[in-house]
């Protein structure tokens, strides 16, 4: 199997219950919710998406032709050491390129696995720590997992459709964009009065890494 990716960098897991963890970030090319060109937004199923993940020109990106050498490039971002090595997988919509032969090749470097995906395909039981981020009213394949982060607020997916899947942890994330101010406000409200969900915020933004 061969794999394109965007890009790949070491940063601080910015969101969800691993906030502020250092990482490798695999981001792989593609979704299948959006194509990914602006011109395409306005009809996508998911139309809010704040990454670019077309192509293969990102920093560390390119076609890896084996899960061998993809697993080399993350380590590579990474370096030596090899304790609490930890990556997380994420696009666009990971699940469109990974496979066994991948979470292999990246468990054998010694590396936790995390994932990031809209929840539209079965999660490989292989990976350790599984996010899924429910998509308006796409079907979820995934309804287990580690956490749900929803995305919030968004339209035909009410959190109260979510809370009872059998996830250990429930996060709303306020929808980056020109409402930022008020969907975080709505969300902190949301929490207040729904003790099982609580905020997520995307603090890598604010704190200005990647
Ligand atoms: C770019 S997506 C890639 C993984 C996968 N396709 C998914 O949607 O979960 C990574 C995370 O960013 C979130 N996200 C994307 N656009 C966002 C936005 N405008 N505001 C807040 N979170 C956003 C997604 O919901 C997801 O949790
Ligand atoms: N720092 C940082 N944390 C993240 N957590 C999930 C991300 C993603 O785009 O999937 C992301 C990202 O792009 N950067
Ligand atoms: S599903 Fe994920 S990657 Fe795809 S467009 Fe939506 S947020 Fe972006
Ligand atoms: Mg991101």
């Amino acid at each position: 199997m061969s794999y394109a990716v965007k890009e790949i960098f070491y940063s601080l897991q910015g969101e969800g219950r691993h906030s502020g963890r250092p990482a490798v970030f695999c981001r792989f090319a593609g979704c299948n919710l959006w194509s990914g060109r602006e011109r395409d937004r306005a009809s996508a199923t998911c139309n809010f998406c704040d990454t670019d993940f077309v192509g293969v020109n990102g920093d560390g990106g390119g076609r890896f032709n084996d899960a061998r050498s993809l697993a080399k490039a993350i380590e590579g971002k990474w370096g030596d050491g090899r304790q609490q090595r930890f990556a997380v997988l994420t696009g666009g919509e990971p699940l469109l390129q990974v496979d066994y032969e991948l979470l292999s090749a990246i468990h054998n470097l010694a590396f936790e696995i995390s994932l990031e995906t809209n929840g539209s395909f079965r999660v490989p039981s292989e990976i350790d720590w599984i996010t899924v981020s429910p998509k308006g009213s796409t079907p979820l394949a995934q309804t287990t997992g580690d956490e749900l982060k929803l995305v919030f607020p968004q339209k035909d997916a009410d959190p109260a459709k979510f809370e009872d899947l059998a996830f250990d942890h429930f996060l709303l994330q306020p929808l980056d964009g020109p409402d930022l101010e008020s969907n975080t406000a709505a969300a902190i409200a949301y929490c207040l009065h729904h003790p099982r969900w609580r905020l997520s915020l995307q603090t890598h933004k604010f704190m200005g890494i990647r």
